[in-house]
């Protein structure tokens, strides 16, 4: 289990004390498929830095399996960063050196006897589906295959956590989800807990059990993907999970609320039906629906009437339905 108790992290700037994380309480449970999004710059990679102390916090505590990084030793720290390999968005290979050599490069610094390095990284090869590219240098590799061999040389570290940073961000559709997969299947196969940082929702959504939102440094919702995604709380959580609904600033219209649809309703008989009850028509400004454990999560913006009266009656009227929630969105600008 990784525990982080009030991890903070100022970087000295220029300009004074920059604080790219405060104060952040995080719990990743063994086998999770962990997610953490947020805006460029939200503090993502210092984040997942701070988790094998490759950053060192500049405040809290960083448990693995109740042991904290922070007070540990030098060559204790090393032994345990051993436990937390890492792939990388530029994949992070050695150039010079084949795949095989590549693969075996961890095991070799580990003092991991040749032979035994060299059966290893085969078998390493065999799960990430390249048996055939031992032999090859990484220039003569796609992005895939190449992250494909990262994923090996991450795994002959025989590590209990895989951290990703942005490592589908350099790849085609396709070929992330395929990567994605992989990681999936070393998750169930070998029980490796997975730390995924990205920027993209629709990874989280392919393979994270849970997800952390964070926003300027503040880690603003958490929760399985299922809860956050379905209802996000804040605004940070809405214009990452719904971004075309979020997007209000093109719609200049007063009286609008945000309407989110929690898996077990549809938009049309719920606009339909506040016609026929309440005889108020309102105006749908935005919609996006997002796919999430096969069941469908929507947000729709709508724009209320003019008329008080009517806008308060449609409120109530969605405020009652079962599987909606509803808010005013106050910075509307009308
Ligand atoms: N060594 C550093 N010195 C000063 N500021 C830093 C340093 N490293 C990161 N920052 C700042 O901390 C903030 C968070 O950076 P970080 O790279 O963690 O964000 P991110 O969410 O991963 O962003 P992106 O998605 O763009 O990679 C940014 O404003 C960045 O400029």
């Amino acid at each position: 289990m990784i525990e982080l108790k009030q991890v903070s992290k100022v970087f000295p700037t220029e300009d004074g004390d920059f604080e790219a994380l405060s104060n952040i309480d995080l719990t990743i449970n063994d086998g999770d498929i962990f997610g953490i999004v947020g805006m460029s710059g939200a503090g993502k990679s210092t984040l997942v830095r701070c988790i094998n102390l490759l950053e060192r916090p500049t405040s809290g505590a960083v448990y693995i399996d109740g042991e904290n990084l922070m007070d540990m030793p030098p060559a204790q720290l090393r032994q345990q960063r051993r436990s937390i390999s890492m792939i990388f968005q530029q994949f992070n290979l050695l150039m010079q050196r084949t795949c095989l050599k590549n693969i075996c490069f961890p095991m070799e610094i580990a003092g991991v006897p040749k032979a035994e390095a060299k059966k290893r990284a085969l078998e390493y090869l065999d799960i990430v589906g390249l048996p055939d590219k031992a032999n090859a240098y990484p220039a003569q590799l796609s992005g895939g295959q190449k992250q494909r061999i990262a994923i090996a040389r991450a795994l002959a570290s025989n590590p209990k956590v895989l951290l990703c940073d942005e490592a589908t961000s350099a790849l085609d559709p396709t070929t992330t989800r395929s990567i994605l997969k992989l990681i999936k299947d070393i998750n169930q196969r070998l029980g490796i807990t997975v730390v995924v940082i990205t920027h993209e929702m629709a990874v989280v959504e392919e393979i994270c059990t849970h997800v952390a939102i964070l926003d300027h440094g503040h880690m603003v919702e958490t929760g399985t993907v299922e809860e956050v995604f379905s209802n996000p709380k804040t605004e940070a959580g809405r214009k990452l999970v719904f971004p075309e609904g979020a997007n209000i600033d093109q719609f200049p219209v007063a009286g609008v609320v945000r309407v989110v649809f929690n898996g077990g309703s549809s938009y049309e008989p719920l606009i339909a039906s506040l016609a026929i009850d309440c005889g108020v028509k309102v105006n749908i400004l935005g919609a996006d629906t997002r796919n999430v454990n096969g069941k469908a999560f929507g947000s729709m913006l709508l724009g209320l009437p003019q008329d008080k009266n009517e806008a308060v009656k449609a409120m109530n009227y969605l405020r009652a339905q079962k599987d909606v929630t509803v808010e005013e969105v106050p910075d509307y600008h009308g």
